[in-house]
């Protein structure tokens, strides 16, 4: 099969694994898994053994290189890997690399500071300081992890398995919990989106992850939605990485 310029980006969340594949820049298919998925995600990645890409993952050991025998050709995204950023993260090589990958997407598309926000498994909030410089930001607990706590921590919370916002004053359990968790997670970003914008007001603010469905951020901060923007910042690592590699030879 005629494969042309064409690139497999993956993605391992903690909870789920992202599959992009790229013609070119051109993001043309994505595909997700969840842990139960496994075969599937399998099956797919056989389909593509030959081509060149990157793989990042947060996950364990094992399963990275459960996923990089899977495709032979394609870089593992590490903290060997020569990257377009200046890293002032004072534990460089403990930095989650999908952080790093989100940091790439914004730093190329931004013409200032910039902020991503990455609701998955954790919230991730990555500052990155114009031009190309990584300097940190928080991790914070995210929907699923912030439910599941409650209900394995108490003798009498249940487990919230929804996404529903609730109301504000919680009136049941049920609601008492959404409010707090969804209606929290809403308040404690805009809580460090209104604090970055107070130190740093040239700012550009990026959404992405597979919960930021759920949240409304509003118009006044001109976010830049993108659910692929980990995906979009690992192929910029890719590009680096063959240049980079090619050009060493
Ligand atoms: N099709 C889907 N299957 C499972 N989870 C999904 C799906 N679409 C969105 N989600 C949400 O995405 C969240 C995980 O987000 P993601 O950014 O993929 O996390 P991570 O990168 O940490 O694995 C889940 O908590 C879930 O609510
Ligand atoms: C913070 C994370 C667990 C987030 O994982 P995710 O929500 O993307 O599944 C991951 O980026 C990670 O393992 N980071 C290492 C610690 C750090 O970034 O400093
Ligand atoms: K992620």
């Amino acid at each position: 099969m005629e494969q042309g310029n064409k690139s497999i980006v993956v993605d391992a969340g903690n909870t789920r694994i992202k599959v992009g594949l790229f013609q070119g820049h051109d993001l043309q298919e994505v595909h997700a898994f969840s842990n139960d998925e496994l075969d599937k995600l399998k099956s797919l990645l056989i389909k593509f053994k030959n081509l060149s890409g990157i793989i990042s993952s947060v996950r364990s050991d094992k399963n990275t290189k459960w996923l990089k025998g899977l495709l032979p050709n394609a870089f593992l995204f590490n903290h060997q890997l020569s990257i377009p950023l200046t890293n002032n993260y004072e534990s460089p090589t403990t930095l989650g690399i999908d952080r790093l990958a989100n940091a790439i997407a914004a730093a190329n598309i931004s013409d200032k500071n910039a902020l991503v926000i990455d609701i998955g498994t954790c919230i991730k909030y990555d500052f990155i300081r114009y031009p190309q410089i990584y300097e940190g930001g928080a991790i914070s607990p995210g929907i699923e992890l912030r439910y599941k706590s409650m209900h394995q921590f108490t003798g009498k919370l249940p487990l919230v398995e929804d996404r529903i916002q609730g109301p504000f004053v919680g009136k049941n359990t049920l609601d008492a919990m959404r409010s707090g968790v969804i209606n929290g997670m809403h308040l404690e970003m805009v809580g460090f989106i209104e604090e970055y914008r107070r130190l740093y007001p040239e700012l550009t603010i990026f959404l992405t992850g597979g919960d930021s469905q759920y949240f409304e951020l509003g118009n006044k901060y001109g976010i830049f939605a993108d659910e692929n923007l980990t995906l979009k910042g690992l192929l910029i690592a890719l590009i680096h990485a063959q240049t980079t590699f090619s050009s060493s030879n």
